[in-house]
């Protein structure tokens, strides 16, 4: 079956000191959605930014922000990240203590819920989450940087994943993030994923090679 392949650059990798004018610039490349990760320094060894920045990055584009949250704990700011203006906020089970509740607070809020698992964290952790889910990220890195290597085993869990979703019949998206470049991308498609993040090689060449990158990324 062909699906539609989504890119969602993650801007962990964008010029920080000019983020409005990067986000812009991925828009017009043609990217679909914008992933941005949130990082606290305990969850994850990184810290990156808050809802104050992806509050001043919402009017630079219509296209969906793809919120990734590597905090914990979790539920305290996602009222505030919805309000900010991610469509999708997708967190970790690991990150703890009620992923469940987590979920649920998420669709309350009227944004999309993802849940997203780390290489070490079987698919089986998604069992009694799949009725409720709008997308299931596989980390195919360890979370906390951006330029690390693609995990290979993780296509494993991608296959499986892809499975659980088709059995549910439900309309699910089955994200990738790590180390996906023009030689992995592939590879993640065929296992089964519909939506490529990728931070470096997105913007791997400046602003002329974004369009140039996405299509490729995208397998065009
Ligand atoms: O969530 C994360 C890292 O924790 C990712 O979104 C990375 O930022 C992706 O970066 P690349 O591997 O594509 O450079
Ligand atoms: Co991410």
């Amino acid at each position: 079956m062909t699906r539609p392949i989504l890119i969602s650059p993650s801007i962990l990798s964008a010029d920080f000191a000019r983020l409005g004018e990067e986000v812009r610039a991925i828009d017009a490349a043609g990217c679909d959605w914008v992933h941005i990760d949130v990082m606290d320094g305990h969850f994850v060894p990184n810290i990156t930014i808050g809802p104050a920045v992806v509050k001043a990055l919402r009017p630079h584009t219509q296209k969906t922000f793809d919120v990734h949250l590597m905090i914990s704990p979790v539920d305290l700011y996602l009222d505030a990240f919805a309000q900010a203006g991610a469509d999708i906020i997708t967190v970790h089970p690991e990150a703890g203590p009620h992923i469940h509740r987590s979920v649920q607070h998420i669709k309350s809020l009227g944004v999309k819920a993802g849940v997203v698992l780390n290489p070490g964290t079987p698919a089986k952790m998604l069992d009694y989450l799949m009725d409720d889910v709008d997308l299931i990220l596989v980390m195919s890195v360890n979370p906390g940087f951006g330029g690390q290597s693609f995990i290979e085993n993780q296509l494993r869990k991608i296959e499986a994943i892809r499975k659980m979703i088709d059995k549910t019949g439900r309309d699910i998206h089955l994200q990738v993030d790590g180390g996906i470049d023009f030689t992995t991308a592939p590879k993640a498609i065929a296992a089964g994923a519909d939506v490529l993040v990728a931070g470096t090689a997105t913007f791997r060449g400046g602003p002329d090679a974004y369009a140039d990158n996405i299509r490729k990324l995208r397998g065009g």
